[in-house]
């Protein structure tokens, strides 16, 4: 492509048209079209652009981001990607006579354990649509199992899923971790980072030696060499973030490693010995068995719309289970609680179960899932599995909350309890989400299952001791496509429906209803310090005659202002102060920002943890979360100086500009043509995103005057 000349003469990698991936930090690369060179916001000062303003694909959101600079850390030519499949090259009788050969040929490779024939997909995305892969479509998914590199934080056995489609070997595979692990290359959702990924094979192409290996071998070697040696991919790479990742990793591998001589029941962490026939309540192997819609319908009972139960174990499993991580607890061995709300519970993933684990997700529960969701429940990709422990005098229930999951399922486990009821309450975003559509009563053996997006939350118990286990899954192909889109948006504050009342008392949540204190009594000190927090429903989705709790009287201390108040308050500032690390930089980002505070309905994936503020924990999410509002804090506390100072504030403001750009300066240098050498290895700032004129779900449908409100301007 020809670099584009921008008027005052500096040549830029992309010109306008041009496909590019643009990292959008946790959330991976996403893919978009250029719409503009040298883009600039009015409110910045003269002569300050972007290089670059990009149209994101509608399967990552549709929105208008901007790069803040030039590099391929941030911005890269797209890669050919396994599911935009050109047309052309589309030649599925080819890609399984080449796949047939590679495999049996990736089977001698060194690290490599076991290699399965390639299965089609379960349902597939095409970058737009959820579709259901034929022969003569793919594509399909390789299952391998490796050795992690020896003397490495990750050596131990990984499950990898390879997927191709019918292009290939003309288009390159993509590698997902199945297994649990925390490394800095492989994102949240187990994708091995593709320019890590590509960078990897280009340097194995290096070596002239490797010339006769399969694109299969190379692919398991890139994978061994990003996983062992992700510093000789340091160019592209955060040392930082990758000796963060391996020392948690290292950690779990200890825990793992320490519990292996005083396990209880050591059937429950083999893969082929747990689960097997006699685990399973007699009900649910015949529908296993027969695996027909009419057999699974039988054992299933709907609950209430989109929330249905079955048996699942017998008891005795039940109890095995119960013993075993009882015995977990005694040992004092360290391993992640599953959220900030949850002292007593674990992360069983975590603690040497998870290859017994995946066969009851993958060989088990996806089947029921598969019958109940077709599409979002038809592939599962990865799973974060834990147990939730309550007791009186301990943990008592949890806030009402979404899970991070396209499906989840929650098991029974025992032991004897009263109370603990599960609520729940209506989709999140939906007009209804905070009203009362079933209270669930636990049956020991019996699993419940619903979509992730569903409120819910756990009533106190009120005697006896309650564990139950919980499998989140996710499917990337579902969170491609762009039902995951429209739906994500819909999560967005601008998606939020307005509420169609006043909520139902029993789907209010205390660590993040704007209105919780004006229905029900907090009744901790400790869920007290959420008070005047909260951040739900956003303001243009109120009821009418909605009253947040300062204004109905509630005490809300005096200190404290309302998530949403700190975000008008800081916006300003921090805007300009922020405007090149990575947080919105101008008035039209106010969606993103508020979005940003407003997803913290949601629990997330890796962490498990509790997004909501006010509330102690240790895991990574909530921390992140923590560093978020800390900024916010002292984004205030500035504003509020500047305030004071107000004569001097414009010039305050341009000063703090001014020194942001030098900082920025130094991490983006000057901003002409492709950059390699020591300033890319910086921390880069991830994309700035827009609002888009026409991707806003359904927003032009809101009264201007609620919509004013929600912007803040
Ligand atoms: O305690 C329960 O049954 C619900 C647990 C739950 O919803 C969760 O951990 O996400
Ligand atoms: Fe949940």
């Amino acid at each position: 492509m020809e670099p584009a000349v921008a008027s005052d003469g500096g040549s830029l990698r992309f010109a306008v048209g041009a496909r590019v991936s643009c990292n959008m930090g946790r959330e991976g690369w996403a893919s978009g079209e250029i719409v503009a060179t040298r883009y600039r916001e009015d409110h910045w000062p003269p002569g300050k652009t972007a290089p670059y303003q990009v149209k994101l694909d509608l399967a990552f959101g549709g929105a208008l981001i901007y790069a803040p600079a030039d590099f391929p850390q941030v911005i890269r030519a797209e890669l050919p990607s396994t599911f935009s499949v050109p047309e052309e090259d589309s030649n599925p009788e080819r890609t399984l006579e080449v796949l047939h050969k590679e495999i049996v040929r990736l089977r001698d490779e060194p690290g490599v354990i076991h290699v399965s024939e390639p299965e089609l997909m379960g349902v597939a995305e095409d970058g737009t649509e959820l579709f259901v892969p034929r022969g003569d479509t793919g594509p399909w998914l390789v299952s391998v199992v490796i050795q992690g590199p020896a003397g490495s934080p990750y050596e131990r056995r990984l499950r990898l899923l390879v997927k191709v489609n019918s292009a290939y070997p003309l288009t390159p595979p993509e590698v997902r971790v199945q297994s649990w692990l925390h490394h800095a290359l492989v994102k949240q959702d187990g994708v091995v980072d593709e320019a890590a990924f590509a960078e990897a094979l280009s340097k194995l192409e290096e070596d002239k030696s490797d010339d006769s290996a399969s694109k299969l071998c190379r692919t398991m070697r890139a994978v061994l060499l990003l996983l062992g040696h992700p510093e000789q991919l340091s160019e592209i790479v955060d040392m930082d973030d990758v000796q963060d990742a391996a020392k948690a990793n290292a950690k779990c591998l200890k825990t793992i490693s320490e519990y292996g001589s005083l396990r209880r029941h050591q059937f429950l962490f083999n893969e082929e010995e747990a689960f097997s026939k006699d685990m399973f309540d007699p009900r649910f192997w015949t529908a296993y068995a027969a695996n027909t819609a009419e057999a699974w319908s039988s054992i299933l009972t709907e609950e209430a719309s989109e929330v249905y139960s079955f048996p699942i174990f017998t008891e005795g499993f039940c109890k095995d289970f119960v013993e075993e991580l009882d015995s977990f607890h005694a040992s004092g061995l360290p391993a992640r609680r599953p959220n900030s709300m949850n002292n007593y519970g674990v992360v069983v993933n975590e603690i040497g179960m998870e290859p017994a684990l995946d066969r009851l997700v993958h060989s088990f529960l996806q089947l029921v899932a598969h019958h109940l969701f077709p599409g979002v429940g038809s592939h599962f990709d990865r799973h974060h599995t834990f147990v939730v422990r309550y007791k009186v005098g301990e943990d008592l229930g949890l806030d009402m909350h979404t899970d991070d999951s396209d499906v989840t399922f929650n098991i029974c486990l025992g032991k004897d309890f009263k109370g603990a009821g599960l609520q729940f309450c209506g989709n999140q975003g939906a007009a209804n989400h905070r009203h009362a559509s079933l209270l669930y009563q636990h049956k020991l053996g019996h699993c419940v299952v619903h979509r992730g997006h569903r409120r819910h939350g756990a009533d106190d118990i009120t005697e006896g001791e309650r564990l139950n286990l919980i499998v989140w899954t996710r499917n990337i192909e579902y969170r491609r496509s762009r039902e995951w889109s429209r739906y994500n948006l819909q999560l967005q504050s601008s998606g939020y429906r307005q509420e169609s009342g006043p909520p139902d008392k029993v789907c209010l949540s205390y660590t993040h209803d704007r209105d919780y204190g004006v229905f029900k009594e907090y009744k901790t000190q400790k869920m007290m310090q959420n008070c005047g927090r909260g951040w739900c429903p956003p303001r243009h989705a109120e009821y009418p005659d909605f009253l947040p709790e300062d204004a109905a009287g509630v005490n809300t201390g005096t200190d404290k202002r309302s998530t949403v108040e700190w975000f008008e308050l800081g916006t300003n500032l921090l805007y300009k102060l922020f405007a090149k690390m990575g947080t919105p930089s101008g008035s039209k980002n106010q969606n993103l920002f508020m979005d940003r505070l407003l997803g913290k309905d949601v629990r997330s994936f890796d962490g498990g943890a509790y997004m909501g503020p006010g509330v102690a924990g240790a895991d990574l999410g909530y921390q992140a979360q923590k560093e978020k509002e800390r900024q916010l804090e002292k984004a205030q506390k500035h504003q509020e100086v500047s305030e004071f100072r107000r004569a001097a504030s414009d010039h305050r403001i341009d000063k703090a500009m001014t020194k942001t750009d030098k900082v920025a300066q130094t991490i983006s240098g000057p901003e002409v043509g492709p950059q390699v050498g020591p300033q890319a290895k910086k921390r880069m700032p991830s994309f700035v995103k827009v609002k888009s004129k026409e991707d806003v779900f359904d927003e032009k449908k809101e009264p201007d005057s609620k919509r004013a409100r929600v912007e803040g301007n």
